[in-house]
């Protein structure tokens, strides 16, 4: 599920970009909006971000979107700067427009907006005139009810020129610390070089990846092709896969399996390998951007070719880059495989034929042991004695 990044500026908007944001909203991304003065550097990290590897994926007539992939991050951006007027009036600008600044914030603005996440403030560290200005925006964004729970990342920006305040002196003169907000960071930036910026936009990501309780599987069962991607970008004929995730979130939701009893329903995340030496870069970038690898699952032919010694080093290894999660062996739908030939594999939980993910029963009762001590069922619904040979 990509994160949204909305980068307001002096702008103004029209009626087709809250559509778009509404549907969005409606696949329930997160949203995060990057604010900040005038000349502050919004577009130049936008276009720093997209320099890093960016597909533009819609574009609408006064506005791009784009989405950027960074490690196991989508983020979709949205840049509507001012040089990207369509319309007279505009909702977004009035938290830091000087032309709008002041004015009353009109309540379909508000109702676009609830499902923030998280806030970017981008600050021009070099410009010493504006920074009470900046201060005052912040604060003033920030007792906004919309944005009470949001996560705040400020980005102490142009640290590349010769009078730049430190990202510790800016802190103090945005007066942060009297913010009354959950969670902030503050990094020294430079949009130009870039200098600073993935490691910040990382540790923010991660920061509100780590308010939703999310599971991570990654599965490796594709030897033949050259695969490796995000879940929902699988290819062609992978309805296998398909089929294996709707079945783990369907599980998961049917029981009603949840971290603790308060929380929502975790977020899914799938990443899909074909060759085995794909996974360790998998395991260490997922750990490094806070969605660690909570479940493998692994072709059983691909491991037994390995051999147990083989396997073991490599698993090993695995936990070495912090993978504590389980390993599930999966034989294919080929006809040819002989099942009796498949050995128990020391390390690997579970040997399964992919075929069981049509069944959603078995899954339940299969995952309700292996997420057992991890996931609550609220209702219990799951006997973690079952036997589960398949
Ligand atoms: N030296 C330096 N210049 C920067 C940096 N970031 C942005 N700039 C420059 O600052 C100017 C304004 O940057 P923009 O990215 O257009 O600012 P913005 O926040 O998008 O501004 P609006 O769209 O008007 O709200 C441009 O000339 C950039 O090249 C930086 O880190 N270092
Ligand atoms: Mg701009």
């Amino acid at each position: 599920m990509p994160l949204v990044l909305l980068v307001l500026g002096a702008m103004d908007l029209d009626l087709e970009f809250f559509t778009l944001l509404a549907d969005l909203k409606s696949r329930r991304d997160k949203l995060i909006l990057m604010a900040g003065l005038n000349g502050s550097g919004k577009t130049t990290i936008l276009n720093k971000i997209h320099s890093e590897g960016v597909s533009t994926e819609i574009v609408t007539p006064g506005f791009s979107v784009e989405t950027v992939k960074h490690a196991y991050i989508n983020i979709a951006a949205f840049d509507v700067g001012s040089e990207n007027r369509v319309a007279p009036l505009s909702y977004l600008v009035l938290f830091l427009n000087d032309f709008l600044q002041g004015r009353e914030i009109p309540p379909l603005y508000m109702q676009h907006f609830q499902n923030k996440k998280g806030l970017i403030f981008v600050v021009d560290s070099n410009d010493q005139n504006r920074v009470l200005e900046a201060r005052d925006e912040l604060h003033r964004m920030l007792q906004e009810d919309e944005l009470k729970n949001v996560v705040v990342l400020v980005l102490a920006n142009k640290q590349d020129l010769c009078n730049a305040m430190t990202a510790e002196e800016l802190s103090k003169e945005l007066d942060i610390k009297s913010l009354r907000i959950n969670q902030w960071h503050i990094s020294s930036t430079s949009a130009i070089s870039g200098d600073g910026l993935l490691e910040a936009l990382r540790k923010f990501f991660w920061a509100i990846d780590s308010m939703v309780p999310h599971v991570h599987v990654l599965i490796c069962v594709d030897k033949d092709k050259d695969i490796r991607c995000s879940g929902e970008e699988i290819g062609k004929d992978e309805d296998e896969h398909k089929d294996f995730q709707s079945t783990i979130q369907e599980v998961f939701t049917q029981n009603d399996w949840v971290p603790t009893p308060s929380a929502v329903n975790p977020e899914f995340h799938f990443t899909c390998v074909s060759r085995l030496d794909y996974i360790m870069d998998c395991v260490q970038e997922a750990c490094s951007c806070g969605l660690p690898v909570d479940l493998m699952v692994l072709d059983y032919e691909y491991i037994m070719e390995m051999g147990q010694d083989a396997f073991k080093a490599m698993k090993d290894e695995w936990h070495r880059a912090e993978f504590d999660g389980h390993v599930i062996g999966v034989t294919s739908r080929n006809e040819n495989i002989d099942h009796q030939r498949i050995v128990p594999m020391p390390g690997v939980l579970l040997n399964l034929h992919f075929s069981v993910f049509s069944n959603k029963e078995r899954v339940s009762v299969i995952f309700g042991h292996i997420f057992g001590n991890r996931y609550l069922s609220r209702a219990s619904r799951f006997s973690r004695q079952a036997a589960f040979h398949c």
